[in-house]
């Protein structure tokens, strides 16, 4: 079978820039994913224990240790970083740039990662994790807006879900380094760990220094050259071809269309048609974590030895295996099927396999329902990774207008991590026995499967079908359409076509007054049609 993309008769020049760029980007993702996952390994560690002790010995291996609301700040302190991190991200993307931004953000993160590996004591070691943690959120919230910026439309969706692809193989690395890592017993052994990570970050920031801005921050700013020099670069077209002109003609049209409509305060937001794109964003980010993929993740170790089954960190092993493969065919389905469906097959998949392990792991307790256990664990594993872990990310970053998308990013990206820290900090009191707590053992899957139940009747009504369609052409699907159902139907009125039209005519070069002309023509086409439209 061959693999093919659905690329346009009016795509602009090669998408081989852009993808290489958006791919290379992505790899901030690998920080998110290793971050989070490293932290399991090192708690375990006996020098990080014996280093780290104020005094408390484990009653269960008679070791020196950290107390268990010691592990629980130092775990949840990352959360707080992140979240945080991702609600500040906005102000300097706004203000510096995307570009200029990732790098500011990942120096945040490297010095976060120096405090940890300078550390001998518990509060350095906590203020690390917090900033390091601050740097991912950051990151998180800018890396998918940046890809979605500068990719070309109809492989947009498989560009911003890669930065899910790079998250899936950070988590892998941590599992496998974890592994190696655990036996040793010197001043490395978790500093190694946790430096690693200063690798990515030094390429990332190098490779940043060379990459171009978005053309469309460029815009937001009023500097169109520069936009003009920007995608010439990514698209490997000459500044005067015409499907450039066209392309940026679009962009600013628009931006001044949705500007004409009012200028988004952060109270702005939160309000009429905006409001309704950022309740979306949150939503489909929320429900990503609430289909109980990070229960997994943090905790899979101790749930399956629970469940009496034996080698429970090789299927750890593997599922993070299944992760990253399964999130492969998602970047491709997501512009063959496009986000609804694919969102919807992910929902109901997860829906299915969450309720089997809870009602088997409710059930009985033998070898074979052990391996039913495993394997619809691994079945919604699947689902999820095809589905919602990259879907979410390309919903977002494709849902809100230039004007608003770093601040309503930002929101949405703290969402996702607000649920996981709330998912993290209360799964123990959920699911283990003892005084105050739930003790819900395998029912537990119970809530996530009814999540993912939310998850399939929240694309029905919520979720807007934009593949192939232009960031631009999302703003004009949100003002005609009204209902989340009806938008397959949805038929831009202005694409690049017309546009290069009128460029055409006029090849000579990318004046401003050129732009200016077809910017004009895009702006009484757009408010004709959202005057006339069904909302
Ligand atoms: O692949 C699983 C991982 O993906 C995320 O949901 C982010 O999209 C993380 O919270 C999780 O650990």
């Amino acid at each position: 079978m061959r693999l093919q993309f659905n690329k346009p008769e009016d795509a602009t020049g090669s998408a081989a820039p852009a993808i290489i760029i958006g791919l290379f980007v992505a790899f901030g993702g690998v920080l998110f994913g290793y971050d989070t996952g490293t932290i399991s390994g090192i708690l375990a560690m006996k020098y990080w224990r014996s280093l780290f002790s104020t005094g408390y010995v484990n009653p269960v291996d008679h070791l020196p240790d950290v107390t268990s609301s010691q592990s629980s700040m130092i775990v949840s302190l990352l959360s707080a970083g992140t979240f945080f991190g991702a609600l500040a991200a906005a102000p300097a993307a706004d203000y510096f740039g995307r570009r200029i931004a990732m790098i500011i953000y990942t120096a945040v993160f490297c010095f976060g990662v120096v405090l940890q590996v300078a550390s001998t004591g518990i509060p350095l070691f906590v203020a690390g994790r917090f900033f390091a943690g601050f740097g991912v959120g950051l990151l998180s919230a800018t890396i998918p807006l940046y890809q979605s910026e500068t990719a070309p439309k109809w492989i947009r969706g498989a560009i911003v879900g890669s930065y899910q692809l790079a998250i899936t193989i950070g988590l892998l690395l941590a599992a496998i380094v974890n592994n190696a890592t655990k036996n040793r017993d010197d001043t490395g052994s978790y500093r190694i760990p946790v430096a690693i990570q200063f690798a990515w970050a030094i390429i990332l920031v190098v490779g940043m220094l060379i990459l171009p801005e978005t053309p469309r921050f460029l815009i937001k700013m009023d500097k169109m050259e520069e936009a003009a020099k920007a995608l010439s670069r990514l698209r490997r077209i000459p500044i005067d071809d015409p499907t450039l002109t066209a392309e940026l003609t679009e962009i600013r049209a628009n931006h001044e269309y949705e500007l004409s409509l009012g200028k988004p305060s952060y109270f702005e937001i939160f309000r009429g048609s905006l409001g309704k794109r950022l309740a979306t964003g949150c939503g489909v980010q929320a429900l990503q974590q609430l289909s109980g993929v990070n229960f997994i993740f943090y905790y899979g170790t101790s749930f399956f030895q629970n469940s009496g089954i034996q080698n429970s960190f090789v299927i750890t092993l593997i599922t993070s295996i299944i992760n990253v493969i399964s999130t492969l065919p998602g970047l491709y389905m997501v512009e063959k099927w496009g986000r609804r469906p694919l969102l919807l097959f992910g929902a109901v998949g997860m829906c299915t396999s969450q309720l089997i392990v809870a009602i088997v792991g409710t059930a009985a307790s033998s070898m074979v329902a052990n391996k039913v256990l495993i394997a619809f664990v691994c079945t919604y594993i699947f689902f999820f990774a095809s589905s919602w872990g990259p879907v979410s990310w390309v919903v977002t970053g494709e849902l809100y207008p230039l004007k608003a998308r770093a601040k309503c990013l930002s929101i949405t990206t703290a969402t996702n991590w607000l649920l996981n820290w709330a998912i993290a900090y209360a799964t123990p009191y959920m699911v283990n026995g003892g005084a105050g707590n739930a003790d819900l053992g395998s029912k537990v899957f119970f809530i996530w499967g009814g999540f993912c139940g939310v998850c399939c009747i929240f694309v029905f009504f919520c979720i807007y079908e934009t593949k192939g369609l232009t960031l631009e052409q999302v703003d004009e699907l949100y003002g005609k359409v009204s209902v989340a159902w009806k938008s397959t139907d949805f038929v831009p009125s202005v694409n690049y076509a017309d546009i290069q039209d009128v460029a055409e005519g006029s090849k000579a070069s990318t004046s401003l007054a050129e732009l200016e002309a077809g910017a004009q023509e895009k702006r009484s086409s757009l408010a004709t049609h959202v005057e006339s439209a069904d909302v």
